[in-house]
């Protein structure tokens, strides 16, 4: 039976992630799918990731293995992958989304609406911070990083989530994660509060995967191309297609004060869109639909709702630099 390497970070998540897409495509494919770890740029780096020098400090490596011909596959969080293409790679898969939505993981069952005033929130993520202190401008922001276990060890009451050996922390009230992330690692419990679009608007991409190979194996349809595609899920490539072109339209990265959500209702692609000041004291809100369900549609709805937006004066509002 052929085999084949699946190019994958350390973290928990990561490794999860990897699992699950990877026994996907072997099943879709009728062949054996390899995990092999590689520590990437942004695992060894310690700092605010925001000063991290842009998107993409956790994909580069892998994508350099991919090219490289090491590994066949990688498997990213759509959310993480910068939106400018490789030249030489393709996201041949994008398997069905995910909860995309935020959720607040507080201590003593307390909600967004609940948390005492001055209780420390805690996100390394502009987007979540900015929309938080909108939200509730009472409570303090701390900038927290780390995988999703020293995140919530954070949170009184959660530092067992913590990696061993490390000291605990439990100097929080609470922080925002990823619901997806926590459900794929069977940590729904400490979910307290899950954030709806209404209310906070996710990363775009939040909650789906990217499953990408070298681009001369979707031209030569080899089998591994072939089962890749197989686990595409269109709904999910038109909702992350425009949420992308969106973002690549505000020259925005993963560190923007920008949240998206695109999904299918009714036979339309809809995308809803919200840029932040950073401080939380302006935020501006657009949607807009489309009938046509195709890549090149959710594209162009991606880039005239952005084009809206910066109408608006999106680009002072979130200080981004175009
Ligand atoms: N920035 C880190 C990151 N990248 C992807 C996920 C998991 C969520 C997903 O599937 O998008 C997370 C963790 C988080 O934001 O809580």
């Amino acid at each position: 039976m052929a085999k084949y390497l699946l190019g994958t970070r350390g973290s928990a998540l990561a490794l999860t992630q990897s699992g699950m897409a990877g026994q996907q495509v072997a099943d879709a494919g009728g062949f054996e799918v390899d995990l092999e770890i590689v520590k990437t740029e942004g695992d060894i780096l310690t700092g605010p990731l925001s000063q991290m020098g842009g998107t993409g400090v956790f994909a580069a490596t892998l994508r350099t293995r991919l090219l490289e011909g090491d590994v066949d596959l990688a498997v990213h969080s759509l959310k993480d992958l910068p939106t400018l293409p490789t030249e030489g790679l393709t996201v041949a898969g994008i398997p069905q989304r995910e909860d995309l939505r935020d959720a607040l993981c507080a201590r003593d069952g307390l909600t967004l609406e609940t948390l005492p005033s001055g209780a420390r929130v805690g996100t390394g993520s502009p987007r979540r911070a900015a929309q938080i202190r909108a939200a509730r401008p009472d409570l303090e922001i701390v900038d927290i990083r780390g995988n999703v276990g020293t995140r919530l060890a954070r949170v009184a009451g959660l530092e067992s989530y913590g990696t061993e050996g490390k000291k605990p922390q439990g100097d929080c009230d609470a922080v925002v994660l990823a619901a997806s992330g926590l459900k794929r690692l069977g940590f729904e419990e400490v979910i307290t509060d899950y954030l709806d679009p209404s209310q906070i608007l996710p990363a775009p991409g939040q909650g789906a995967l990217a499953l990408e190979i070298r681009t001369a194996e979707v031209e030569a349809d080899s089998e591994l191309a072939r089962a890749v595609a197989a686990v595409d899920h269109l709904e999910t490539r038109l909702a992350v297609t425009a949420e992308r072109a969106l973002l690549r339209r505000l020259e925005a990265g993963c560190a923007a004060p920008v949240g998206t959500y695109g999904r299918v209702i009714d036979g339309e692609l809809v995308l809803d869109s919200l840029v932040a000041h950073p401080q939380g004291t302006e935020t501006m809100r657009a949607s807009a639909s489309v009938a046509e369900l195709t890549v090149e549609a959710a594209e162009q709805l991606g880039i005239s709702l952005a084009d809206s937006l910066l109408e608006q004066g999106a680009a002072r509002l979130a200080g981004l630099t175009l």
